[in-house]
């Protein structure tokens, strides 16, 4: 399985939400679309789940239109809708019948996939009697109804409480061992758990596509931390006016030095300190952000 999305342009009136916008994802791949509310996720997701129309642009599913591969894509909205007075089984059930599958068919599948969702003890409950997370699984049931090679969600998690929170992404572990998932999201911690590649949005431009692996490598600091002892931090006005050294400024319980080049530098800096006698309590070279102050970064 192979999703193209090339240079995708929505606008709403005047405004341009999303702005050519392309990425590819590719079989078993958990990607993350982060950004900040307001950047434009729930527009892609919707236009990528063919429910929404592109000015520019098109959607591919293995080099075919996506209008023509609906039935290849799970589809999980922000704010799934339920009717209350339905037990889950009914609910699928329902929803199955609407998108064409076979009656005997949807008999045998439900149960299987209740149990999946951690629901089939629940499975003739009302859903109005559901907790978030609740429907939020069986949201998830209905998008897997017709074993979708794609599945995509808008905020699986956002509004779920710290328990629902738990049962989705624990859910979705499982399923993205079988399935390929596109997720949207504000909340990075949520995609950090499941996803292995981010793509991030702002103002509907791609501003970022990146394994976590290469985010951190991309944005370590070109800066050493030190902890010294009181009756040295006067060494610390002596490097301020070296060549190499760009920065000196508190951080934590000690200092972060920025320098030019990390390990060259890290070297004169440590001798340095060696022979104005400084006792170092810790030398750290390369300060690793957390991918949270990356995103910060990214975004704000
Ligand atoms: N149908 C619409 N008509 C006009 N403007 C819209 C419409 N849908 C979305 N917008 C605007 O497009 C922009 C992007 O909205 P979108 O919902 O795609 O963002 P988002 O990243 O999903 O945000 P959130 O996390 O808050 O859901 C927003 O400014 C929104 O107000």
């Amino acid at each position: 399985m192979r999703l193209e999305i090339n240079n995708i342009t929505k606008k709403f009136k005047q405004k341009t939400v999303v702005n050519s916008f392309s990425m590819m994802i590719d079989t078993h791949e958990c990607v993350g679309l982060i950004g900040p509310n307001g950047a434009g996720k729930s527009t892609l997701i919707q236009i990528i789940a063919d429910i929404l129309y592109a000015d520019e642009g098109d959607i591919l599913l293995d080099g075919q239109k996506i209008s023509a591969m609906k039935n290849q894509i799970g589809y999980l909205p922000q704010y799934p809708n339920f009717f209350s007075w339905m037990t889950a089984f009914e609910t699928l059930s329902f929803m199955g019948t609407l998108s064409g599958l076979a009656k005997h068919d949807l008999q045998k599948e439900i149960p299987v996939l209740l149990e999946k969702v951690g629901l089939a003890n629940e499975a003739h409950f009302h859903v109005g009697t559901f907790s978030g997370g609740m429907k939020q699984r069986l949201g998830i049931a209905q998008a897997l109804l017709h074993k979708p090679a794609l599945m995509i969600m808008d905020e699986p998690v956002s509004a779920l409480d710290p328990i629902g929170r738990r049962e989705v992404l624990n859910l979705l572990k499982e399923i993205k061992k079988e399935t390929t998932i596109l997720l949207s999201t504000h909340i990075l911690s949520d995609a950090e758990e499941i996803c292995e590649r981010f793509a991030v949005i702002k103002q509907g431009h791609k501003i970022e596509d990146a394994t976590k692996l290469e985010l951190l490598e991309r944005y370590q600091e070109s800066a050493i931390f030190v902890m010294i002892r009181q009756e040295d931090t006067k060494w610390l006005a002596r490097i301020e006016h070296l060549p190499y050294v760009k920065k000196v400024e508190s951080y934590g319980d000690g200092f972060k030095i920025h320098v030019h080049h990390m390990e060259a530098d890290a070297q004169k800096l440590l001798q340095h300190g060696l022979d104005a006698q400084v006792l170092f309590l810790k030398f750290e070279v390369g300060i690793q952000e957390s991918l949270e102050e990356i995103f910060l970064q990214l975004v704000v």
